[in-house]
């Protein structure tokens, strides 16, 4: 029976974010083989986890070696090697001064979940401030300090404020999108939101959820400043874009500034499940059995993020990313020569969107070929999902090892997908059965 029969009647729906009847037998390197037996380039990298690609072994023999001497499962009440050797070289790699601490999750979810109770608790404050279109998870309270329209099934929590992000392809405000977003900031700490009363501002340095959003130049080292003036936590979300994929280490170097908190995940673990936050002894240290799950800190996934990111410094990845990424987005210029429906492509290294639009003056957003042209691309030999507040942008996050052929055959498949989607070559129907989001 195939796959995609056997999981409708396996599966809870509650966890589909489904964008065709995409199933994988076995991956190796960036190419998946579906379940039909046909080989396919993962231009997604599974939403940016598997950061090495597929079967990489240097995550094989790290994971075989941890799985089979297992210290332990856990880092609650046992310490193990593998945990505390990545918690050190975290802090080596991440930029902070003063003490600092890490503490090990399993997604960025639970990362940012951490980080916002923590720095409440820790500072007493009650208010946090996020932007919208940020995804910055699926638990509760991950949730309830995101902005993202595809979580308005989940009610913000108290004490959230949400600035709009600035996208200059699509000014929400007149004026310059940066300084709208900022000037809002300002409005809302003069107001209903004291700096007294308000722990954190959580950001994206690339909102990638929310369409791949590249901020103007100074937007981030501003907000920055308007943090340390104000006495506020700055929490960079690094879960997507973080560790090379940028072309930089962390994607927030991209201008001069240096978070109070920093949260990873996806690709920290390369496929397992490995999340980290970096921040301050005197907010991760405020006091003991406070942010606990079983598994925190089990050395098979440290053993993995550790792999990682040694593999990162060892195959120069943050430079292959930015290698790739340039060739990408050449690559995709020429697409745009052939396809009036690209309307932006923006990002850095190799978190790249391509936002697609009805046409090019309106702006109008082309949700409905966004889905076509993911879905037909499938069933040409490519996989890559869509992103955006009118889900419209496809999303290209493919492994750090990623070469330039493999962005060539992408690119080449991508290009069919576009001309079948763009002349009505693709079912409809068959589309509309998958929800996406
Ligand atoms: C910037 C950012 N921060 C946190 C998260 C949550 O990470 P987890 O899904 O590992 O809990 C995410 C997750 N993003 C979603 C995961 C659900 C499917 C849609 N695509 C994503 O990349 C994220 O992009």
């Amino acid at each position: 029976m195939p796959l995609v029969t056997r999981d409708a009647a396996a599966i809870a729906a509650i966890e589909k974010l489904r964008f065709g009847p995409f199933a994988a037998r076995s991956g190796n390197g960036r190419h998946l083989v579906a379940d039909d037996g046909r080989r396919v380039i993962d231009f997604s990298a599974s939403w940016g986890a598997a950061s090495l690609g597929h079967g990489h072994p240097a995550l094989v023999e790290a994971v075989g070696r941890a799985v089979a001497t297992m210290p332990g499962a856990s880092l609650l009440s046992l310490i193990n090697e593998p945990a505390v050797a990545l918690a050190e070289k975290l802090l080596s790699i991440t930029p902070g001064g003063g003490d600092r601490r890490v503490w090990f999750g399993h997604s960025g979810s639970d990362a940012n979940e951490t980080v916002v109770r923590a720095v409440e608790a820790a500072t007493g404050k009650r208010r946090v401030i996020a932007f919208v279109g940020a995804y910055h998870g699926g638990t509760a309270l991950s949730m309830s300090v995101s902005g993202h329209t595809a979580q308005t099934h989940s009610p913000p929590r108290a004490g959230l404020f949400l600035l709009p992000y600035p996208d200059p392809y699509r000014p929400h405000f007149p004026g310059a999108v940066g300084e709208a977003a900022l000037a809002q900031l300002d409005y809302l700490l003069a107001t209903v939101c004291p700096p007294s009363d308000t722990a954190a501002v959580i950001v994206e340095a690339i909102q990638a959820d929310g369409g791949l959003l590249v901020p103007p130049p100074g937007f981030l080292p501003a907000l920055a400043e308007r943090c340390r003036l104000h006495g506020i936590l700055l929490v960079c979300d690094e879960v997507k874009v973080g560790l090379g994929r940028t072309g930089l280490l962390h994607a927030f170097q991209a201008e001069s500034l240096t978070p109070d908190l920093i949260s990873f995940g996806k690709g920290l673990g390369g496929g397992l499940p490995l999340s980290a936050v970096v921040g301050p002894a005197a907010i991760l240290d405020h006091r003991t059995a406070f942010a606990m799950q079983t598994l925190c800190g089990n050395p098979v996934s440290c053993s993995a993020g550790r792999a990682v990111l040694d593999t990162i410094a060892a195959e120069g990845l943050v430079e292959n990313a930015a290698a790739r990424g340039l060739e990408l987005a050449n690559g995709l210029r020429r697409l745009a020569d052939r396809h009036e429906a690209i309307g932006d492509i923006r990002g850095r290294g190799l978190a790249v969107g391509v936002e697609l639009v009805e046409n090019r003056e309106s702006r109008a957003p082309a949700g409905s070929l966004c889905q076509a042209v993911v879905y037909r691309s499938w069933e040409l030999g490519l996989l890559l999902f869509y992103v955006g507040a009118r889900s419209n942008v496809l999303e290209i996050t493919p492994a750090l090892t990623i070469t330039t052929a493999e962005i060539e055959e992408g690119l080449a498949v991508l290009d069919l997908a576009l001309q079948d989607a763009s002349s009505g070559r693709v079912d409809a129907a068959a589309v509309a059965a998958y929800a996406g989001w």
